[in-house]
């Protein structure tokens, strides 16, 4: 029952159900990857299950796909779809850009292959997403585990170059071992507290060698939609070339949480 959602789950949820609005019968879906995302996939499941929505999904990541998987939602490969409609997916961090930090859940790479292969790519976040400057949330760089250290000692060297506050690189574990993603790599957390020119950052991390990919989203998203507690939404969209919000409200729609729930 809605009731016993707490209120970042009920933001990340109406986030998600809204963006259900941009999938349309026929589509090829980029599906997300972590908290949020998994509300956009049980959404579609749902209205795969219950309304005859027929779409093919590309999952960013295992765990994804699985979902993707149980909810009814047909999964193809990246190279199958070649191309995609859209993309929905969670994020870390975005600005009044719609710039983003994702990788929180060490989905970047496969997220980033697949947002860039689509006609649009639309992000679900809670409030709780939004920064005035990016950088509070610690940037994943995916490396590849040969070298690791001397990868990261290049990092922090390049760091102090661009004399980028904050340059505390953490290896991302998962319990005692390293974090493995899905591409057998590492991932490296730089604590950041804030990336001043987070374009140039994007650009010189990906030209080191042992970087795979890191975990910003410059120019790639062209809408946010921001969930909030009390049920409501709003729609951010850069197409235009100018930011509009747009609100809507939830609170109506009690019933739609329980389905899910269930
Ligand atoms: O690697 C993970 C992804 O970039 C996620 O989309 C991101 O971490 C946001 O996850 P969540 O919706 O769980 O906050």
């Amino acid at each position: 029952m809605p009731g016993e959602l707490s209120p970042i789950d009920k933001a990340k949820f109406v986030a998600a159900k809204r963006a259900c609005d941009y999938v349309e019968d026929g589509m090829r879906v980029g599906l997300g990857t972590g908290s949020t995302a998994a509300w956009l996939v049980r959404c579609l499941g749902e209205m795969v299950r219950e309304e005859g929505l027929k779409i093919r999904g590309v999952p960013t990541s295992t765990r994804t796909a699985e979902l993707a998987r149980e909810v009814g939602i047909e999964v193809i490969s990246l190279d199958e779809a070649k191309w995609l409609d859209v993309t929905i997916d969670g994020a870390d961090e975005f600005d009044a850009d719609l710039n983003l930090i994702k990788g929180g859940g060490g989905a970047l790479l496969q997220e980033k292959i697949v947002a860039t292969a689509s006609d649009q790519m639309v992000v679900i976040a809670d409030v709780g997403k939004e920064v005035g400057q990016l950088g509070a949330f610690p940037l994943p760089v995916e490396v590849i585990p040969f070298g690791w250290q001397t990868t990261r000692a290049l990092v922090e060297e390049t760091l102090i170059s661009m004399d980028v506050l904050g340059r505390d690189v953490s290896l991302r574990m998962n319990g005692e071992v390293p974090f493995v993603t899905d591409e057998g790599n590492h991932i490296l957390d730089l604590h950041l507290n804030r990336i001043g020119n987070a374009r140039q950052l994007a650009m010189v991390l990906n030209q080191m060698p042992g970087v795979v990919e890191n975990g910003l989203f410059i120019d790639i998203c062209d809408a946010v939609i921001i969930g909030y507690g009390d049920g409501r939404v709003e729609v951010r969209d850069i197409n235009a070339g100018t930011v509009e919000t747009d609100k809507l409200d939830f609170l109506e729609s009690d019933n739609l949480f329980s389905d899910l729930l269930d």
